[in-house]
């Protein structure tokens, strides 16, 4: 285990591009070191590896599995010092930009412009003592049920994260992929309810998942929804599979599902061109999708395992700069979203010492 991660931090010593990450409910550890540090790019998805996609597709990044060593590790038990996250002050301009923007969605979809859009923002954090491979295992301890990673190449930059959406595992013609959104605090004492605006915000999504997959699936099977945690958050599931016809292409159906009404909005377009012209950044990596790409290591398989890049963010020297976003509909109320996006920067402020 120590080797594992020595190796790692050699390499990025030596300024080389890498992904380490461990699957959901998962003890493995898996490192693909590339041996250069030449840019990859996917051209038409049947490239193997790990990609690294951003929200508008306009850079995906590629590992190659041919140009990497592949490392394993297993978790070993390790006991983290528990962070203090929730006694952090509160940026009293973001909130009212933030507020501003949410109140601009929902007056959009009053006036029926669009039905969902998922508005984001992105908060700095001044680090003390940062260490990549203490806040991966960090990560990892306390989001078990995550994907958990942390990707680095020299001409993208660091980043880290441990997401609870999957957004295809595709097995041959076999898929699974899930509709997650709704969001409220875990709280030990209360029973978990939702209200009107979260259960439909769930449904919008599922809905689309599921007409979106009919046109390229042969069957699509759609469980009941349930209640999932991750971390200290509960969000509402619906689990999807089933079989693709046999002439759909792994690139048709990512471009079918990315991105999702969970990081976007519906009707899709307008959604994106809503967040595009009114976010006020780039997402680059946030809410786009990554993973092992006609590779499995863990099974040698040639199989895809991808997920939606959320609770992530981008570490620069020593600051960290996290994301988190939260679903619109006409029912939201500006501070409640303000209080949801506060509550999922938690999960990463959980792993970060600061100044
Ligand atoms: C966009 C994010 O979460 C999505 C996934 C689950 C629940 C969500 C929600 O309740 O709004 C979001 O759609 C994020 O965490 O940045």
């Amino acid at each position: 285990m120590n080797s594992f991660f020595s190796k790692i931090k050699k390499h990025k010593e030596h300024n080389l591009p890498f992904v380490l990450y461990s699957k959901p409910n998962s003890k493995t550890f898996f490192g693909l070191l590339q041996q250069n540090n030449m840019l990859h790019t996917i051209a038409d998805y049947k490239e193997k590896g790990f990609v690294f996609a951003s929200f508008d597709e306009k850079q995906l990044i590629l590992i190659p599995e041919s140009e990497s060593e592949i490392i394993t590790a297993e978790q070993e038990e390790s006991t983290f010092e528990n962070i203090e996250a929730e006694n952090f002050s509160i940026d009293e301009a973001a909130r009212e930009h933030y507020k501003a923007i949410v109140e601009k969605g929902v007056e959009a979809i009053k006036n029926e412009e669009f039905k969902k859009v998922v508005l984001s923002r992105r908060e700095e954090v001044q680090l003390a003592d940062f260490d990549f491979v203490h806040t991966f295992q960090h990560l990892k301890q306390i989001y078990p049920t995550t994907f958990v990673y942390c990707f680095f190449h020299p001409q993208i930059g660091l980043w880290m994260g441990a997401t609870p959406e999957q957004l295809l595992k595709a097995n041959g013609n076999a898929f699974e992929t899930m509709a997650l959104a709704g969001t409220q605090k875990a709280n030990l004492e209360a029973e978990i309810l939702w209200e009107q605006k979260e259960k439909d915000e769930q449904q919008y999504v599922t809905d689309f998942i599921v007409k979106r997959l009919r046109e390229v699936a042969t069957s699509v099977n759609v469980s009941e929804p349930y209640n999932t945690k991750a971390g200290s958050i509960w969000h509402i599931k619906t689990d999807i599979s089933g079989v693709l016809n046999p002439e759909s292409t792994l690139e048709e159906v990512i471009d079918t599902l990315h991105p999702t009404p969970a990081v976007c909005g519906l009707p899709k377009k307008k959604a994106k061109t809503f967040i595009v012209e009114n976010e006020g950044y780039d997402r680059t990596f946030y809410t786009g999708f990554l993973g092992e790409l006609n590779s499995s290591f863990a099974s040698n398989a040639v199989s895809s395992d991808l997920f939606v890049n959320l609770r992530s963010m981008q570490i620069k020297q020593n600051k960290a700069i996290l994301y988190m976003g939260c679903g619109i509909t006409k029912e939201s109320i500006p501070e409640k979203e303000w209080e949801e996006s506060v509550n999922k920067s938690m999960t990463m402020k959980r792993v970060l010492k600061r100044v």
